[in-house]
């Protein structure tokens, strides 16, 4: 990806600013002194909303309880001992209509309040998270995987979706029902009305039973279940080797024993629920409730402590007290996967952003750069970088060679800003990058690596990327420096091909066609880290050649572990665990004798 393409998506600039205290210090989401924050501060800019929602719901929740109050006052109209009561079964109907009509009216706006609070909630976190990712220093994205990105910005924020527009609506329904329904059968017995309260209060029982134990039994669930999706993510990932190597049978055996293992918890955990949860179940139907209000109607109404006809409500209303129990159990698990969200988000939002100079400097001699005493580790306890000196003239070639882990990659990382240095400084037209503008670091520095991004659009655009106002003849000069053009006319379209669908291309194609983006998005500072390396020896010579003499004006700062590739360079840089051991064309390193010339010598020998 070239860096001007990502000047876009970047407003801000330096973190780690141990060197520069006068630089504010990042502006993470701010967080509540002491106390991590939550859901309730995620939801906070929807509360009044979500509250305003909650009084037509229950008002909604009463109504929806009225034509079974209706029912039962009719019956009482119709059957009561001195004879129907007309009038009293006429506004019965007629309220039981209008509670229907109020009821469908009220859910509608209830549900309209919620759903408009979660899309301006999820267009405002999303927003938030599109611009905190934009502020985060480079390197934050090659230690956290897209996938995680992905998690935070879209399944976490769809999972407040049901919390936002439904769970507040379901609990205020779930308790406001049942309490109308117990309300009106206090009226009309209220000896009866605290026995139909049996089987609410024996499910009550039942489920805590049930639930005893609960968050460990919960944490040794997802802990089985953790070892089995690493268990299947591993042998995924791993099949290859593990076939090439014969060990198939073992890697099967790590999953079957994870299997087996979760198979084992699962049903001991069945087990020594079901009885209870069953119970539970089976408290709170809908016919238990019938069972309880019929069986001490039949009593009453026999012992002579009740009428008949004041047994209808309560068959009619009874299973409306535990009927939305179950229901207020799956919204605690919406409130448990909501706050677990809420939690990850915080996360990402309060990750600390490179902080961008409140008074971006003007910029020098474009394309000189220059490290001074470069310190950098990526923790506090290992030095990765210890006290580089090196300029990059424009219209030069420097190459990074090394051991590996020398921190070559680190070092050309360090000049497109993905971290700030520990110490000492890196200026670009002789200004400190931290003093740039993020948008001009990004017009000055373009970088390719060694796993290129190409988006799933035309080669052409791919190309463009960083310019889509190039021209064709322009994308084509690039793509012929780079030496994919010939490539490219072979796909089916063309330059119009789309990379994935009718674009299929090698590790080494890709890699060349992200070289040409590059060298069309034409910034002063090119770094390449193995940005050939896919590429055959043949093809890689090519290109380098090409940048060599695309270096006329430029300043390149090339990574490659081919020396061959490189022995062309106007400067070679020697990486020894952090330092400059040498530095010097091919042939003063050769003569010197050093370690550059010990690799040369290995790389030749091999070469034979
Ligand atoms: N993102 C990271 N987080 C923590 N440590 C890292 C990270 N990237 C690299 N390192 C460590 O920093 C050291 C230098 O790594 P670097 O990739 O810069 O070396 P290199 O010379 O480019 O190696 P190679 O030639 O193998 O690519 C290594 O010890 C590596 O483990």
């Amino acid at each position: 990806m070239t860096g001007a393409a990502l000047a876009d998506t970047r407003e801000d600039t330096p973190d780690n600013n141990r060197d520069n205290p006068d630089t504010p210090t990042p502006t993470a989401e701010p967080e509540a002194a002491g106390k991590p924050p939550g859901l309730g501060d995620l939801l906070a800019p929807v509360r009044g909303r979500l509250l305003a929602a909650v009084v037509p719901q229950a008002a909604a929740a009463v109504c929806s309880m009225v034509p079974f109050i209706a029912v039962a006052e009719l019956a009482r109209a119709l059957l009561a001992s001195g004879g129907p009561d007309e009038g009293r079964a006429w506004a019965a109907a007629w309220t039981a209509v209008a509670a229907l009509v109020a009821r469908l009216v009220l859910y509608a706006l209830a549900g309209g309040l919620t759903h408009h609070a979660d899309a301006d909630l999820q267009l405002g976190l999303r927003r938030r998270i599109a611009r905190h990712l934009g502020r985060l220093p480079l390197g934050w994205f090659t230690e956290n995987s897209s996938g995680e990105v992905k998690k935070a910005a879209g399944d976490d924020i769809s999972t407040l979706h049901h919390l936002v527009a439904h769970t507040a609506l379901e609990v205020t329904a779930a308790v406001v029902a049942p309490v109308t329904a117990l309300v009106y059968l206090l009226t009309v017995d209220w000896r009866l009305a605290l026995v139909a309260l049996l089987p609410l209060l024996l499910g009550f029982w039942f489920f805590k039973q049930a639930m005893s134990g609960g968050d460990e039994v919960t944490g040794r669930f997802f802990a089985s279940m953790g070892r089995v999706n690493a268990a299947v993510v591993e042998f995924v990932h791993g099949i290859t080797v593990v076939k090439a190597y014969g060990r198939t049978a073992r890697a099967h055996r790590a999953y079957d024993d994870a299997a087996d293992d979760f198979a084992v918890f699962f049903r001991d955990w069945i087990m020594s629920t079901t009885r209870a949860s069953s119970a539970a179940g089976f408290a709170l139907s809908g016919p238990a409730a019938l069972l309880v209000a019929t069986a001490a109607g039949t009593l009453f109404v026999t012992q002579g402590w009740a009428d008949a006809v004041d047994i209808v409500p309560f068959v009619l209303l009874g299973p409306a007290l535990t009927g939305s129990v179950m229901g207020l159990a799956q919204s605690g698990h919406a409130v448990q996967g909501g706050m677990e969200s809420a939690r990850r988000l915080h996360a990402l939002l309060a990750t600390p952003p490179l902080p961008e100079a409140p008074a971006p400097q003007p910029l020098g001699q474009p394309g000189l750069v220059e490290l001074s005493g470069v310190r950098f580790g990526y923790d506090d306890t290992t030095e990765v970088l210890a006290g580089i000196d090196l300029t990059l003239r424009p219209g030069t070639v420097t190459a990074l060679v090394g051991a590996s882990g020398s921190g070559k990659s680190t070092l050309a990382r360090l000049v497109p800003r993905f971290w700030d240095v520990t110490a000492g400084s890196v200026r670009i037209g002789g200004t400190d990058v931290r003093e740039l503008a993020s948008a001009e670091l990004y017009r000055q520095v373009s970088f390719v690596f060694q796993d290129p991004h190409l988006l799933r659009t035309t080669v052409r655009d791919n190309i463009r990327l960083a310019r889509p106002d190039a021209d064709d003849t322009a994308v084509e000069a690039a793509a012929r420096s780079a030496r994919i053009h010939e490539r490219i006319l072979r796909l089916p379209r063309g330059y119009d091909s789309v990379v994935g669908d009718d674009a299929v291309l090698s590790g080494g194609e890709s890699q060349r066609l992200a070289v040409a983006r590059a060298l069309l998005a034409d910034a002063p500072v090119l770094v390449l880290d193995e940005a050939t390396s896919f590429a055959d020896p043949e093809s890689e010579a090519a290109v380098q050649q090409a940048l060599s003499a695309l270096a006329a004006g430029r300043t390149l700062l090339v990574i490659a572990h081919r020396l061959a590739t490189v022995r062309d360079a106007d400067h070679i840089v020697v990486l020894d665990e952090g330092r400059v051991s040498e530095q010097g064309t091919h042939d003063e390193l050769l003569n010197l004798g050093g370690r550059y010339a010990r690799m040369w010598a290995l790389q030749k020998g091999d070469a034979r």
